[in-house]
């Protein structure tokens, strides 16, 4: 970003460097430790105000009011340092929700983070604050700790850190208490023999899961599709599967409370695909992927691996949304709860925990962020090693990766949507969200669905879930979010952004671990910052502030391109000429293609729907007779528009998240259907529609596929007029005439789409469009099949 155009978040933390070295040296702000408030606060507050409600806790060593760097106004949040840490908790918990000032809104006060921090992998803010980890005799029981401890509070929980076999003390204790205030008492004033620190929290231990997690059947939407093997979207049971592999879910219950789970994948997956897959559902502790199984004749060789978890919801969870996913595509994983080793867990340390080599997850594959590689395959390569793709077709980030799902999943229920209401009858041109195929193929789990994630997930109670802002709706405010150390998923983001009301969308840069929120309602977005700044939402810690005046600047993000045009109008020859400059091609007729393949799922449809007498001697779907027979009937088309669309939208996901992760400027995607189906046109940049007379395309298409001139017709028919998809397209390309005259077109649209990158800004807006575009997987990895 150009420093003009830097966001608040970035002047903070410049703020916050500029003075890091020498404050660091000193210690002074993260020394003693929490002995630093964040406050949220009115912007017309004073330093005054400041001082004369907080100086009665103890000695204010510094007042420090964030401003804007080119008004110097308040920007609402201030850190106050205090010389003891006792007396910044007290200051905390007496001022929190207190007004000062004359100012009506409340304080929102929390302790700062550390720098150390930021990094750092926790859930619970809460647990940092209260447990203290002390060095006791081994001879000490719990009681004999507690006899020392409770002079300074009330105490939650001991525990004495024991060895697993012997039972014996390690030395080592827990002491957990009920108000940060004791806690940090003892801190200061406990012997200074038992070294106390505060204790880091055990990662995702807290997470604030309600006592069971609501995995029944009725939070999916059914299926009624006869799907013959697997299932369609979010761990749906289809007829060809087993079953217990749904039985935990059907019950609503994880009823041994089992953290560990099996799983069965492909062979070509590696530890760290795996990994960062399950690590996806917060609570990971480890993931040991075991050698692939000995191939059997007639059978396949599949990788097997243990999972576990560090409590019972998460390992529930991760059933429920990697189970029967597909991954690398085509290969789904079996996931099933491991109930054959009911040993207690190693305790919890994981990822960010910083194992050395001695530690006893070594053993069991633990990675630490440090040796684990961000990149997942999203449609590797099957190599022999083993190994996976190169880098360059792998995202670069998990993050990434589910944020592409998110949009993936968009695209292709807005596919299904189109497949059955829209086609033929003129779809709206956004994607509506909220819809539910009517035919039952696709599965509702939207985007911002509160029932595809736990809310509890989140450190601070929310208010309930509201409707989203039209999209078209004036932008009110707009919020910087940073997520450490990574996001959680775009639909997670939109539900708990959303609860404030007015939100009309979130949107994540790719790569990186921030993003900005949209609203239309100034003082839903103050809410917003009010209640979610510092705080966690599944395990990622949120700051959250005012975004500065939008960035004009242009982050490189590849942008889609749709063109389409009436069958035969010459799509796939304009299609070419752009591939010549080097822009991939995304071609839905070519996919269309792939996607019916004798033994695909909907091939098998095909062959349920309309008979093998549209399936040829060779295996293959009859293009000719099932053209003949869709064009002419418009029901029938709508039933193949069914069956092919979701498959198509789907692997056009993939392509996009592929090209996007080569680091392509732009790509075609080539959609004759585009208007018709309404699936992408909100992750287009720009339309091209190519065009010609209706004469020239009536002969075009005879010749071409052999047809007779009523033949030509009722293809010509089955799709929005040209006139119409011409008015919406913001390039058209006229060829009628000679192939040089629609080169000369191609060449100026082209040079054109460059320039527009290189001197236009491609708005956030397009960069959602992108990142959306390019995300789709992310959601479809985790909740689609
Ligand atoms: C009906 C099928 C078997 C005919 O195959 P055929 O090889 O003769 O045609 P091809 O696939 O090359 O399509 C040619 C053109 O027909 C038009 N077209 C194809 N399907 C449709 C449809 N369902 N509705 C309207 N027009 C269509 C498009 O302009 C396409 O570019 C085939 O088109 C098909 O499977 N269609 C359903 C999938 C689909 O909608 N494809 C379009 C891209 S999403
Ligand atoms: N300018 C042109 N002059 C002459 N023939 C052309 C011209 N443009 C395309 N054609 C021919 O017209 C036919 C249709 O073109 P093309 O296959 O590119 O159309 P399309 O829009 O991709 O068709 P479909 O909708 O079926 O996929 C092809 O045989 C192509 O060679």
């Amino acid at each position: 970003m150009a420093d003009g155009r830097r966001s608040s978040w970035d002047k903070d933390r410049d703020r916050d460097n500029r003075s890091s070295d020498s404050d660091r040296k000193e210690g002074k702000y993260d020394e003693p430790p929490n002995s630093r408030l964040f406050i949220v606060c009115g912007k017309t507050l004073s330093e005054d105000d400041f001082r004369e409600s907080f100086q009665r806790f103890g000695t204010i060593e510094e007042i420090w009011m964030v401003r804007d760097r080119t008004t110097g106004d308040p920007k609402g949040v201030t850190y106050i340092k205090f010389t003891k840490t006792s007396e910044a908790a007290l200051a905390m918990e007496e001022m929190n929700g207190k007004c000062i000032g004359g100012h009506p809104r409340p304080l929102k006060v929390l302790i700062a983070h550390s720098r150390d921090q930021g990094s750092k992998r926790e859930m619970n803010e809460e647990e940092r604050l209260l447990r203290l980890f002390v060095v006791v005799p081994k001879t000490y029981t719990e009681t004999d700790i507690r006899n020392h401890f409770s002079e300074f509070g009330e105490i939650e929980h001991i525990s004495v850190v024991r060895d697993r076999q012997t039972k014996e003390s390690k030395g080592f204790a827990y002491v957990k208490y009920t108000k940060m205030s004791h806690a940090a008492k003892a801190f200061e004033s406990c012997e200074r023999s038992f070294k106390a620190v505060f204790a880091d929290p055990k990662p995702q231990r807290q997470i604030h899961a309600p006592p069971h997690l609501k995995f029944e059947q009725e939070s999916f939407t059914p299926l009624t599709t006869s799907a013959p093997t697997g299932h369609i979207g979010l761990g749906i049971p289809t007829p060809g599967m087993h079953a217990f592999d749904f039985l935990p879910h059907n019950t609503g219950q994880n009823p041994d409370g089992t953290t560990r789970l099996t799983v069965i994948a492909s062979p070509n997956l590696n530890q760290d695909q795996l990994w960062k897959l399950f690590d996806i559902v917060p609570g990971l502790d480890y993931c040991d992927l075991r050698k692939p199984s000995q191939k059997r004749p007639g059978q396949q060789s599949r990788g097997f691996a243990i999972v576990v978890y560090n409590n019972p919801q998460s390992a529930a969870y991760a059933l429920q949304k990697l189970h029967g996913f597909e991954y690398p595509p085509g290969e789904r994983l079996i996931v099933r709860f491991d109930t054959s080793d009911s040993s207690p867990l190693p305790s919890s340390h994981g990822p960010g925990h910083g194992m050395g080599p001695s530690s006893p997850y070594s053993s069991f594959g633990v990675r630490t962020p440090a040796q684990s590689h961000p990149m997942l395959g999203l449609r590797q390569q099957t190599s022999s090693s083993g190994t996976g793709a190169s880098a360059a077709t792998l995202p670069k980030d998990l993050a990434a990766l589910a944020e592409t799902i998110v949009q993936a999943t968009t695209i292709i229920q807005a596919a299904g949507l189109a497949g059955a209401q829209g086609a033929l009858r003129g779809v709206s041109s956004q994607p509506k969200l909220e819809s539910q195929s009517s035919n039952g193929l696709m599965t509702s789990q939207l985007d911002s669905s509160p029932s595809s994630y736990d809310p509890s997930y989140c450190s601070v109670k929310l208010p309930s879930p509201q409707p989203l802002a039209p999209t078209d709706s004036h932008v009110a405010e707009r919020l910087f979010i940073v997520c450490i150390p990574t996001p959680p998923p775009t639909y997670v983001l939109k539900d708990v952004f959303g609860r404030f009301g007015g939100l009309i969308d979130i949107y994540m840069l790719h790569g990186k671990n921030c993003g900005y929120a949209k609203y239309a309602d100034k003082a839903a977005a103050e809410q917003a910052i009010l209640t979610l700044h510092g705080q966690d939402v599944c395990g990622a810690r949120l700051k959250v502030m005012e975004a500065d005046p939008q960035d004009k600047s242009n982050d490189s993000i590849m942008f889609l391109v749709g063109l389409t045009g009436g069958i035969a109008s010459g799509k796939s020859m304009v299609a070419s000429m752009f591939q010549d400059y080097g822009i991939p091609v995304i071609s839905a007729d070519e996919i269309a293609r792939e996607v019916v393949l004798p033994g695909t799922r909907a091939w098998k449809k095909i062959q349920e729907e309309f008979g093998s007498k549209y399936i040829t001697a060779e295996g293959m779907v009859d293009r000719k007779a099932l053209g003949d027979l869709i064009f002419q009937d418009e029901i029938a088309r709508k039933k193949l528009n069914a069956i092919t669309h979701p498959e198509i939208y789907k692997q056009i996901a993939w392509h996009i998240v592929k090209h996007f992760f080569h680091g392509h400027q732009f790509v075609i995607m080539e959609l004759p259907l585009l208007f018709e189906s309404g699936a992408t046109l909100s992750f287009l940049h720009k339309i091209i529609v190519v065009t010609c007379s209706k004469e020239d395309q009536l002969q075009r298409l005879q010749e071409r596929n052999q047809l007779t001139l009523g033949e030509a017709e009722a293809r010509v028919n089955a799709q929005w007029p040209l006139d119409e998809k011409c008015a919406r397209a913001d390039y058209i390309i006229h060829n009628s005439g000679s192939l040089s005259k629609t080169e000369e077109q191609v060449t100026r649209m082209y040079l054109e789409l460059k320039e527009s990158y290189a001197h236009l800004p491609v708005r956030l807006l397009v960069g959602t469009v992108v990142l959306g575009a390019l995300s789709t997987l992310a959601y479809m990895v985790v909740h689609s099949h």
